[in-house]
């Protein structure tokens, strides 16, 4: 095995599993930490943890032991994969993850790289952008858990951690992959401990991957982990093909009744749901119902699912809790942390009943709330299908009938849970091909 990822949530687990398949390597993603001795085929693992937000005692315990794991299939390169929008504030849990881990696995250097240039989130002098914003000034900052109101990588990952940061600047990736690494030995002996790497595209990205190919621990986003399967896939364009064909198979969505649960309050989640709206039945998500009795009101939410029919060329239902900024600054005014915490409840409830009632699609936005539901469901692994939209492939459950497209909140195009939708609906409401 080459790749061990240990990835924070499970929309982020799936986005760079995704992008691993489709750079060349043979991946599987699994849920939680498997039991000691299960054993894995392939190039690249995915372990998913639902540790961004837990506290840091929890998040650092739960790496840990995905880190033995892994050590124990032999991979000799761990990537702890956190969002591409960081979604870690000054108290977050990146730092304490990365000191454990380079505590345990014994190295002084890491490297820091969230770049996503396809989805739009760039690092130039150390600072996050997401589009034309920088991080702070971006939907981010009215994030429901982590709002981001520092956008430079340096200054966030020294609050966090233990270590000094620097940075390799764009300039010094675009004189190639000796001067990223000269760069990066030069920051280790100066006692940096974590250097922010810049990445505004895909080119920078090959050769930060090339660079960073052989170092024992990486950290950051699905983009890094593409320019380093890119470095790394042995194969031919052959291999490639072949694995993409295989990966098609064994992924390709199921088909039968589907659902789409939101719980992302992203702005592009919000212009998903608002664009859904008008096509699908819609069940919105009361949060004070939420709060009083979760288990009792999933079921509800899940009952008025499976009533409705999806015959004649009709879309999934939409559960539907998304919220618009003002409205859960509202809501979080009022009732603090609790108020997600019940929302996640009730859909984990809502995704078990709704398993047991016969729907296999299951479209999820929101990493939160992926996790909530994928654990729900009690599945141990996925196979990795193909992508719906960058950094959201399908997957199909390894040990029961279940496909599942799990998306991170800000990915995907505004008519996103139409894409998700099988080919003959998609011919009778539209969408992408
Ligand atoms: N109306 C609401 N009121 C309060 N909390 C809500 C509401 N709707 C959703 N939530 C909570 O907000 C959180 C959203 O986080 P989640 O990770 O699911 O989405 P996201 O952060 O947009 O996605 P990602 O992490 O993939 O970028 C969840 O805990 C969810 O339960
Ligand atoms: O990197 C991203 O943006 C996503 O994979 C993610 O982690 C969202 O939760």
């Amino acid at each position: 095995m080459m790749i061990g990822v240990i990835a924070d949530d499970f929309t982020g687990a799936t986005d760079i599993a995704g992008f691993l398949v489709a750079n060349g390597l043979a991946t599987t993603q699994m849920i939680g930490v498997p039991e000691a001795g299960t054993t894995v085929e392939g190039d690249a693992v995915v372990v998913s943890l639902k540790s961004r937000s837990n506290p840091a005692g929890e998040a650092v315990a739960d790496s840990l032991a995905a880190l033995e794991w892994l050590q124990s299939l032999g991979c000799r390169q761990i990537f702890q994969k956190y969002c591409s929008t960081f979604d870690s504030t000054a108290k977050g849990n990146i730092g304490p993850v990365a000191d454990a881990l380079m505590a345990a696995i014994g190295t002084d250097i890491t490297v820091v790289c969230p770049a996503l240039p396809i989805n739009g989130r760039s690092i130039y002098k150390g600072y996050l952008f997401v589009g034309d914003q920088l991080l702070q000034e971006s939907g981010m900052k009215d994030h429901p858990i982590t709002p981001m109101t520092d956008s430079n990588l340096m200054r966030l990952m020294e609050m966090q951690s233990k270590g000094r940061a620097g940075v390799v600047t764009t300039a010094t990736v675009e004189r190639g992959v000796e001067a990223v690494r000269a760069e990066i030995e030069r920051l280790r002996a100066s006692g940096v401990s974590y250097v922010v790497l810049d990445a505004v595209s895909d080119a920078h990205l090959d050769v930060l991957g090339q660079a960073v190919a052989d170092m024992a621990l990486v950290t950051g986003g699905s983009g890094l982990g593409a320019g380093i399967a890119r470095a790394v896939a042995t194969g031919d364009t052959g291999r490639i093909e072949e694995l993409a064909r295989a990966a098609a198979e064994a992924g390709t969505p199921l088909h039968g009744p589907g659902i789409v649960i939101s719980g992302s309050c992203s702005v592009m989640t919000n212009a998903q749901v608002a664009a859904y709206r008008d096509l699908a039945p819609v069940f919105d998500v009361d949060v004070e119902r939420c709060l009083a009795d979760p288990d009792a009101y999933g079921a509800e939410m899940a009952e008025w699912a499976l009533a409705q029919p999806q015959d004649g060329g009709r879309p999934a239902p939409l559960i539907t809790a998304t919220a618009k900024p003002e409205v859960l600054r509202g809501i979080q005014a009022r009732y603090g942390a609790a108020a997600s915490e019940a929302v996640e409840r009730a859909f984990a409830a809502a995704a078990r009943r709704l398993a047991d009632g016969g729907i296999v699609r299951f479209v999820v936005a929101g990493g939160e709330t992926s996790g909530s539901v994928t654990q729900a469901l009690a599945v141990s692994g996925f196979a990795i299908g193909p992508q719906i939209a960058p950094g959201v492939p399908w997957v199909r459950a390894v040990d029961r009938p279940l496909s599942l497209a799990l998306k991170s909140g800000n990915f995907g195009a505004e008519s996103f849970f139409v894409d998700c939708q099988p080919a003959e609906i998609r011919a009778v409401i539209g969408g992408a091909a």
